[in-house]
């Protein structure tokens, strides 16, 4: 029997353990126990209820009552399962996944169907139907893919324009116009969800501690946080690049952003076109901007990259090069994993066995949470990253035959071990409604960097420790984890995971039929937005007439709302005069009663008591 290695050595060879015939966990083979709801549940019923036949559990046959514990048997299903990419030096253990043979057996069609949909993707098929558009972004690290020479020759001009770019700016070839320090040392990113996300995720886990150019976000239109980040740049703001990201280049948040740092720019006389970037598809709003006023450069965006896949792309790609990350080896582990997860055996194609496992553990509807848990501070937004391209990819009301389905799979989780003292209690005793991820990372620091706080026992001992143990814990009250283990954070190995996870995604929505590249939920965000601030200048509107009598005529919010022609949003038109006047921009006067209902309204200056007289 091929042995596992313990000692990582590169080769190309996959190890595969002998296989066994897997162990059937659950008690009631592919019923599943309905647990009782509260202890009151559990007096009252002497055997758990489970569901009638009727309930539609023919692929789920997920274990809640208690899964194998036997050690023995257990290994033997840890060694039948455990996939290892020699190459990329990444292991992926589902045994404590309680999976049955019937489940495979059952799943199978559907993965295979699953993976003709994934090459079809690949050869350019239009997989985003809803946007008519192709799905991509594994073209960007294997553009030889792509289907057609034109989008290859995009893809691989694009990644040279962005090193020689980089290289530029970091020899100080390029530099800021008026910086003492001769040369850009600041990145200021300006975007939000997937064109940000990706950049931040990659910037904490692989910038050097020294980075040529130092990275700070911009993330949202909340004008204390944008404050924050011009503050702290104060003076280096002469050698800040500034990076707006955006592929739709309409972004309200972003260009929120971007308007704030021109202000900034000009009130400390700098010229911002001199340090502008644009990454964003071409002829948008932002492209078109950047164009016109001559910004320093621009990268483009293609319309088949979606944002929350867009880390390969000169989204990720530019901010990673200017901090100095090998962008080429992040690009090497996204077409190895790649490669991998076009395998069509199951057990041999780790996208499609995580796909699987979150099939089993959530029924295919997303019953449990993935909870995920990187034992790496490095990889502490590995969580956050993965909410948007989970979530966004697979949280969707109907199926691609218009079935409303309501799908999704909830993503949370920090970094361990400091989750175990946050929320683990209740994950080993609560409410059973998850499964767990692990991020393994075996190599603590850097070689001879690492020394025993105590007899044989280092820092990162403890750190590897605390993961097994809460595993083992977990497992021991039937919580089941699936564990992703790498040799170090690399960007070799950063990209391997983008990729894993991208490509489970996408097998994943095959397995539950959605489409996974587009996001009309946000749009009705979006619009609602939009139907807010036009009401809140009506408001205005209504305020300013009544302001300019004399005296100032005070109105009540019900008068408010008959003059914006919105009666029924007086509840809306509430809370919009009370932001406003809590940024001095209205002034609210309040009868004794204190109720919304005393509320008086009026703009500049007014005798408050001849209100109330
Ligand atoms: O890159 P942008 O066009 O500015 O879009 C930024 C984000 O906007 C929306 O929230 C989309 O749902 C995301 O997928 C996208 O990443």
């Amino acid at each position: 029997m091929a042995s596992i290695s313990g000692a990582f050595s590169p080769s190309s060879t996959l190890l595969r353990p002998r296989r066994h015939q897997s162990v059937v966990f659950s008690a009631f083979p592919f019923r599943r126990l309905r647990p009782p709801q509260s202890i009151a549940d559990l007096s009252r019923s002497s055997s758990p209820s489970y569901p009638s036949s009727s309930t539609n559990n023919s692929l789920k046959s997920g274990p809640v009552c208690p899964v194998e514990k036997d050690p023995k048997k257990l290994w033997d299903r840890y060694v039948d399962w455990l996939y290892q990419h020699k190459e990329l030096g990444l292991f992926l253990d589902v045994s404590r996944i309680g999976f049955t043979d019937e489940f495979l057996e059952k799943m199978e069609p559907k993965m295979q169907k699953a993976f003709q949909a994934m090459k079809e993707l690949e050869k350019g098929a239009i997989a985003n139907p809803d946007e008519k558009r192709m799905v991509g972004h594994y073209w960007l690290r294997s553009p030889h893919l792509s289907p057609n020479t034109y989008l290859k020759d995009q893809i691989e001009k694009t990644l040279d324009k962005i090193c020689e770019f980089a290289e530029a700016i970091i020899s100080a070839k390029i530099k800021p116009p008026s910086s003492p320090a001769g040369r850009f040392t600041q990145i200021l990113s300006v975007g939000i969800g997937g064109s940000s996300l990706g950049p931040q995720f990659v910037a904490e886990a692989l910038a050097p501690d020294n980075p040529p150019l130092k990275i700070r976000f911009i993330d949202n239109t909340d004008p204390a946080g944008i404050d924050h980040q011009i503050a702290q740049l104060g003076p280096e703001l002469a050698s800040t690049l500034v990076i707006v990201i955006s592929k739709s280049g309409g972004t309200p948040e972003t260009r929120n952003g971007l308007l704030e740092v021109q202000k900034a720019f000009r009130e400390a006389g700098l010229n911002f076109s001199k340090q502008g970037v644009a990454i964003t598809q071409e002829n948008s709003l932002l492209d078109n901007t950047a164009r016109i006023e001559g910004w320093l450069a621009r990268f483009p965006m293609f319309d088949w990259v979606g944002g929350r896949t867009s880390e390969m792309s000169a989204v990720g790609l530019l901010p990673a090069a200017l901090q100095g990350m090998d962008i080429r080896e992040m690009l090497a582990g996204a077409a190895l994993m790649d490669e991998a997860a076009r395998n069509t055996v199951v057990r041999e194609n780790p996208a499609a066995l995580l796909s699987m496992c979150w099939y089993w553990a959530s029924d295919g509807v997303g019953s449990k949470d993935m909870v995920v848990l990187p034992y790496k501070d490095s990889l502490l937004l590995f969580s956050r990253y993965l909410q948007q391209l989970v979530m966004e990819s697979l949280g969707k009301e109907f199926d691609l035959d218009g079935n409303r389905v309501n799908q999704g799979l909830t993503v949370y989780g920090n970094k361990g071990s400091t989750d175990q003292h946050a929320y683990i209690q209740q994950l080993r005793e609560g409410v059973h409604n998850f499964f767990v991820t692990f991020i393994e990372v075996l190599r603590d620091r850097p070689p001879g960097h690492d020394w025993e706080l105590e007899p044989g026992v280092t820092c990162g001992d403890y750190l590897f420790g605390m993961l097994h143990g809460t595993r083992s814990a977990l497992y021991a009250n039937d919580r089941e984890s699936i564990t992703v283990t790498v040799q170090e954070v690399t960007p070799r190995s950063v990209g391997a995971m983008i990729a894993l996870y991208e490509r489970a995604v996408g097998i994943y929505a095959a397995l539950i039929n959605i489409n996974a590249y587009h996001q009309p939920g946000v749009e009705a965000g979006k619009r609602a937005a939009g139907e807010v601030l036009a009401l809140q200048k009506r408001v205005l509107a209504v305020l300013n007439e009544a302001s300019c009598k004399e005296p100032v005529e005070p109105l009540m919010l019900d008068e408010i709302a008959d003059r914006c022609h919105a009666p029924e949003e007086i509840e809306m038109i509430y809370k919009i005069i009370q932001h406003m006047a809590a940024n001095d921009r209205a002034l609210i006067a309040e009868g004794s009663c204190g109720s919304p209902r005393s509320v008086k309204v009026f703009l500049g200056e007014c005798n408050v008591d001849e209100m109330y007289a």
